[in-house]
């Protein structure tokens, strides 16, 4: 089996501004103080290869990275230092709907998506009533997304992320979001892909779905791979 993902010494860092009130930012201006800003690094020496047609689960409690790091692999995101390389086609359900644009319709955003996701125009055409299909939302589907519930813009974005055919499929924490049926019909499509041998990279806080999606877990503790192994064994250490 060859590597899908590779991530060699991925290091993260973040500004973090601070806010002043008005009458501190003026006492450092007359002092010509330099604006404050600290680092903070959300990942450290990270190394991890993901083989392909792998299940792996991004698993550690709340700012331990799990998101940084999805984010750096879907290109999101630019480390400070180290290299990541994917093989095939990427599809990421990140910042959901970061691709839509408010202000146009939901069928002008499946090609717009589409298009951003690397499928070709006849690809989108081709797929189009399968993408609406899935989402449900056929009735809406000429209406300006500003106007869609939360769940439906969901349903909008995993319909055509999962419509580009990825061969690797990054997935953060959407399951939480739609509703119930939803979520059971993207399990189904998401063990459909599993099947079909795609690589497959998802963070949830949801352990008893992740042990059940995914053969192997990846724990990080506040930016470090700590435990790399068997999925179930990982969400046991956690519930340690
Ligand atoms: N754009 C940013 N600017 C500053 N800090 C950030 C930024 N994005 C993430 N961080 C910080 O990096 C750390 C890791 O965040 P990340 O979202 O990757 O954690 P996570 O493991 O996905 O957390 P959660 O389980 O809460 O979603 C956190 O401390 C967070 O505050």
């Amino acid at each position: 089996m060859s590597e899908a993902i590779i991530v060699q010494d991925l290091t993260k860092r973040f500004r973090l501004k601070h806010v002043h009130s008005l009458k501190e930012m003026a006492a450092r201006a007359v002092r010509r103080a330099q604006p404050e800003v600290d680092e903070f690094t959300a990942l450290t020496d990270v190394s991890l290869t993901v083989t392909e047609g792998e299940t792996l689960a991004l698993l550690g409690f709340n700012g331990s990275g799990k998101s940084t790091l999805l984010k750096c692999i879907s290109g999101v995101l630019t480390p400070d230092a180290g290299q990541i390389a994917v093989r095939g086609r990427i599809a990421g359900l990140i910042e959901v709907g970061a691709g839509f644009h408010p202000d146009l319709t939901g069928r002008e955003n499946v090609y717009l998506n589409g298009a951003i996701l690397g499928m070709s125009r006849e690809q989108i055409e081709e797929r189009f009533d399968e993408i609406v299909a899935f989402s449900e939302i056929e009735t809406f589907i000429d209406t300006e997304v500003k106007f869609y519930s939360s769940g439906m813009f969901l349903r909008l974005a995993f319909s055509v992320a999962v419509h580009t055919d990825p061969d690797v499929f990054l997935v953060d924490e959407i399951l939480a979001v739609g509703d119930e049926p939803f979520q059971h019909k993207c399990l189904e499509r998401i063990r459909r892909l599993r099947e079909e041998g795609k690589t497959l990279v998802i963070v949830s806080h949801d352990l008893n779905m992740v042990a059940d999606l995914c053969e192997r877990g990846v724990l990080l503790e506040r930016g470090h791979v700590v435990a790399d192994g068997d999925a179930h064994a990982i969400v046991e250490r956690m519930r340690a």
